[in-house]
């Protein structure tokens, strides 16, 4: 239930962390006004949807993949990188779904991921401090475009548009479709051992699906192609979902509108009307930044009055008996698959915070979705001065996460990844992550970096977390023998050196 006492501008009585100072407030008031006029991205019937299947996941029926760009940029949208990126969204939800056994609800961190919180406010360029780059929403990345222009929220409105026109029209073609997953990917796979791998997964999946069809099984509609009148999900034959962090609130706001809540959602009498409610329409999925989620802020004032379902990222430095106040104030309800707490401490540091976190909220009887994000609390300067990951580490947050999950009675409902699918023009993957099964060198950093802000995981380094988890998982499902090692190093150990 969203708040009775709040309106989409309520938050601006509230002191907000990350704030844009722009040097002309009136051209910023025309820009907000044009963007309330234009129409929503996303409807009340898909954000619901989600809500639903979020519910799902909490309730152990489903497992959440959210992954993509730290931060997309608007020359980065086009065709091809945005079908790569999707491409790599689908197939390594399949490869989940495939070894889980469990449906993956996949949300994109695309079409709106443009603003970035920083840690500093400024920037060295040569002999120059400039403004640190904040986002293509924001600033340009170009050291001489850093001064804050209002016209870039619009332009990301349309950015925004555009991607997800595009990402709806992939969809309804055919690309989404589970039976050609080849299409997804696969030529970009350069590693024999992994396309080998996937290729498994796809020809089990054909053979699935064609056995179905033999014994007369999904025959009907949901079975037929799109094109031959086939159903369809949200944005087309696969529901794919979009998601970006809430954090230039006066975009927020403007595309924060009152709506009924779908007839399927609340049975009304006739002619009663539907009750209404403030739905971001934006993006699906929006979540706060462990930057600005002060309990007193700005941040947390907007989110707990939007019906969407949100993220909340937590780190090292919250509290436990915070996180449970902040519980109460963006769920008061309780509402299952409403909140989905995206945790990201470090690999040196999830053993001593992560456990008092999950008993927290267990003894607070919130229902959560939790979720391991275990890029943003290991992230490191290489010796080149690139910001990097190392892929052991990630996976070495990850496999922790698993196991205190496990010790504390709780589970793992999905992951929270930046990667992407982008490739450069001779058809590389980008070299921003170290190690994976490519073992990726300091030295080779250089060579196709290509991030805004955070190193991302490339092609051949998700396919191996993919496969990392769902052979994880496969290991958990009763009936596949004794579980081959604890549960602690089974992602672990997986690796065998290539750390
Ligand atoms: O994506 C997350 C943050 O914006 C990013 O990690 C901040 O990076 P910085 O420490 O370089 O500002
Ligand atoms: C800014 C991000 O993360 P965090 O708030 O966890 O640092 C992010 O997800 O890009
Ligand atoms: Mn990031």
């Amino acid at each position: 239930m969203d708040a009775e006492d709040w309106i989409p501008t309520s938050w601006r009585m509230k002191k907000a962390a990350q704030t844009v100072e722009y040097p002309d407030q009136d051209h910023l008031s025309n820009v907000l006004n044009k963007i309330k006029s234009l129409p929503p991205l996303v409807t009340p019937s898909e954000i619901e949807r989600l809500r639903h299947q979020l519910s799902l996941v909490q309730r152990n029926e489903a497992f959440l993949l959210h992954a993509g760009d730290c931060a997309e940029s608007f020359e980065a949208c086009t065709q091809q990188n945005i079908s790569a990126k999707v491409g790599l969204i689908l197939s390594f939800s399949l490869i989940l779904i495939w070894g889980a056994r469990l449906p993956v609800v996949r949300i994109g961190r695309i079409a709106g991921q443009y603003a970035k919180p920083r840690s500093s406010v400024t920037e060295k360029v040569g002999d120059r401090e400039v403004m640190i780059f904040r986002g293509d929403n924001v600033n340009g990345f170009n050291p001489d475009e850093r001064t804050p222009d209002p016209e870039r929220l619009l332009s990301a409105y349309f950015h925004s548009t555009a991607t997800l026109n595009h990402i709806r029209g992939l969809l309804t073609s055919g690309f989404g479709s589970l039976h050609h997953p080849r299409d997804w990917s696969l030529s970009h796979v350069r590693s024999k051992s992994l396309k080998a791998e996937y290729e498994v997964i796809s020809e089990g999946l054909a053979d699935a699906l064609d056995f179905t069809k033999t014994i007369g099984l999904g025959s009907g509609r949901e079975a037929q192609s799109y094109e031959r009148g086939g159903g369809r999900s949200v944005l087309g034959e696969a529901d794919l979902y979009t998601s970006h962090e809430g954090l230039l609130l006066d975009y927020e706001e403007a595309m924060t509108r009152k709506y009924p809540i779908p007839d399927s959602i609340v049975s009304r009498e006739l002619g009663t009307p539907a009750p209404e409610k403030y739905y971001n329409t934006s993006a699906h999925f929006l979540w706060v930044g462990d930057r600005t989620r002060q309990l007193n802020g700005a941040h947390v004032e907007y989110f707990r009055g939007i019906r969407n379902p949100i993220g909340i990222k937590i780190g090292p430095s919250m509290a436990a008996e915070e996180l449970v106040t902040l519980l109460d104030v963006v769920n008061p309800g309780r509402d299952s698959g409403r909140i989905t707490l995206i945790t990201r401490y470090g690999a040196e540091k999830i053993d001593s915070h992560l456990a008092s976190h999950i008993k927290a909220v267990q003894a607070s009887g919130h229902p959560v979705i939790w979720v391991c994000d275990p890029m943003h609390g290991n992230t490191l300067i290489s010796s080149t001065g690139l910001k990097t990951r190392h892929f052991g580490t990630i996976i070495s947050e990850l496999t922790s996460c698993l196991r205190i999950h496990s010790e504390c009675g709780s589970r793992l409902g999905g992951v929270s990844l930046e990667f992407t699918g982008e490739l450069n023009e001779e058809g590389y993957s980008v070299t921003e992550c170290l190690g994976g099964s490519m073992e990726l060198s300091e030295e080779q950093l250089g060579l196709r970096y290509q991030s805004f802000c955070d190193p991302r995981l490339n092609f051949e380094q998700s396919f191996d977390v993919a496969f990392l988890i769902s052979n994880h998982f496969k290991n958990q499902q009763p009936g596949t023998g004794t579980r081959r090692k604890g549960s602690e190093d089974v992602l672990y150990s997986e690796l065998g050196g290539k750390r």
